[in-house]
């Protein structure tokens, strides 16, 4: 079928509208109409060749809700009708030891991710910045009626890759965790900290963000340029999660972690990290990563977010001021996540 999508022709050029056929419904694909699209910073990353070399035209986007409007002869888990939400992946091996453990995402055998990438059958595949998306019905997952659909979007992306570190490690209550940056994966790791019982302090560079971080669920703010709030905060947090995009020195976080504390790192700059051997011996540091989550802990996040009624809090665009938005990303202009009204494509 045709489909209408915004995309990126190269690393240099701003996205504009552009049209495409996606593929067939197969027997076990479901055929998505797309409602919402958030906008993760890795959508600059990769639109811009930060990472690596992009196949072009790039369709960006990975944090899609939208409403099931076909589904193969075969698929089994959903009707026309049904909400659904597609995230980082659209498709695996499943036979792998990762994807039989839920973690699709690490596939060693067949991993397609959403976007900027080949399918099975070396065809290139987009992502929601677009009118309809096809996946296989494994990679969509169930979305509540209850949740503002909007607010689910960034829940594909910023939500499971916040969620699954500080699940993985029982973050909860007596336990003080940090969040640096507060865009949006930042935004989602406070509230899911906070929900979660544990005691929430962002790591900042503006003073300024004090107040909404309070209102999203944080005890408080340390403002890191100021070196007597940093000092202060030495040696006190159980976990650290760095979701900051930019290059930047970890050590200053290091120091704030408790002996045997451990820093998540989901952030992805360009430039690897430095970390002296001594900074992780003394206090048995854990430098640890996370990516993603697999589809069983996307689910599980996505029906803990319509229980306790998370949503991310979001600023809705227009298609034609994606560029715009990309731009004020970047300049931090955002409270927290873009989420694409696909009713203006
Ligand atoms: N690990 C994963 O699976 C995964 C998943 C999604 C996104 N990411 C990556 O996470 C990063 C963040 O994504 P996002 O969508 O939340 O981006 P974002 O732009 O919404 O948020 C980043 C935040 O970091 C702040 N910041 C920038 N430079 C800083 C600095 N030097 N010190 C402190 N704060 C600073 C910004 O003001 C902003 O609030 C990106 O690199 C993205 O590619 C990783
Ligand atoms: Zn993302
Ligand atoms: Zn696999």
């Amino acid at each position: 079928m045709q489909a209408k999508a915004y995309a990126a022709q190269a690393a240099d050029t701003p996205l504009a509208p552009w049209n495409f056929e996606r593929r067939d419904v197969g027997p076990q694909d479901v055929l998505i109409e797309i409602a919402y699209c958030g906008v993760c910073h890795t959508d600059v990353h990769q639109a811009r060749n930060e990472w690596f070399p992009g196949i072009f035209p790039m369709v960006p986007g990975h944090e899609i809700v939208g409403k099931i409007v076909q589904v193969g002869v075969d698929a089994k888990k959903h009707k026309p009708g049904d909400l659904a939400g597609v995230g980082v992946m659209v498709d695996s091996c499943r036979t792998c030891e990762d994807c039989r453990n839920g973690q699709e995402q690490f596939c060693s055998v067949s991993p397609v991710v959403t976007y900027n990438t080949r399918d099975k059958n070396g065809q290139p595949v987009y992502g929601g910045y677009s009118n309809y998306i096809v996946v296989h019905e494994d990679f969509a997952l169930r979305v509540s009626e209850k949740l503002d659909l909007a607010g689910v979007a960034p829940l594909l992306c910023a939500g499971i890759t916040t969620y699954s570190p500080l699940r993985r490690r029982n973050v909860g209550k007596g336990h003080k965790l940090a969040v640096v940056g507060l865009g949006g994966l930042g935004h989602m790791a406070v509230k899911f900290g906070a929900a979660f019982g544990a005691d929430v302090t962002v790591l900042s560079t503006s003073p300024n963000k004090a107040e909404a971080a309070r209102r999203l669920g944080a005890n408080r703010l340390v403002v890191t340029k100021d070196e007597e709030q940093m000092k202060a905060a030495q040696r006190s947090f159980d976990f650290i999660i760095d979701t900051v995009a930019a290059d930047h020195d970890i050590n200053p976080y290091l120091a704030t972690l408790r002996t045997n504390g451990v820093y998540v790192n989901v952030g992805m700059p360009v430039q690897p990290f430095q970390v002296p051997s001594f900074t992780l011996a003394m206090g048995n540091k854990v430098v640890a990563g996370s990516g993603a989550g697999g589809l069983p802990e996307t689910q599980e996040m996505l029906d803990f977010c319509a229980e306790k009624n998370i949503v991310a809090d979001v600023e809705l665009v227009n298609m034609k001021d994606i560029n715009a938005a990309f731009e004020r990303m970047l300049r931090g202009d955002v409270l927290y996540r873009f989420v694409i009204d696909m009713k203006t494509l």
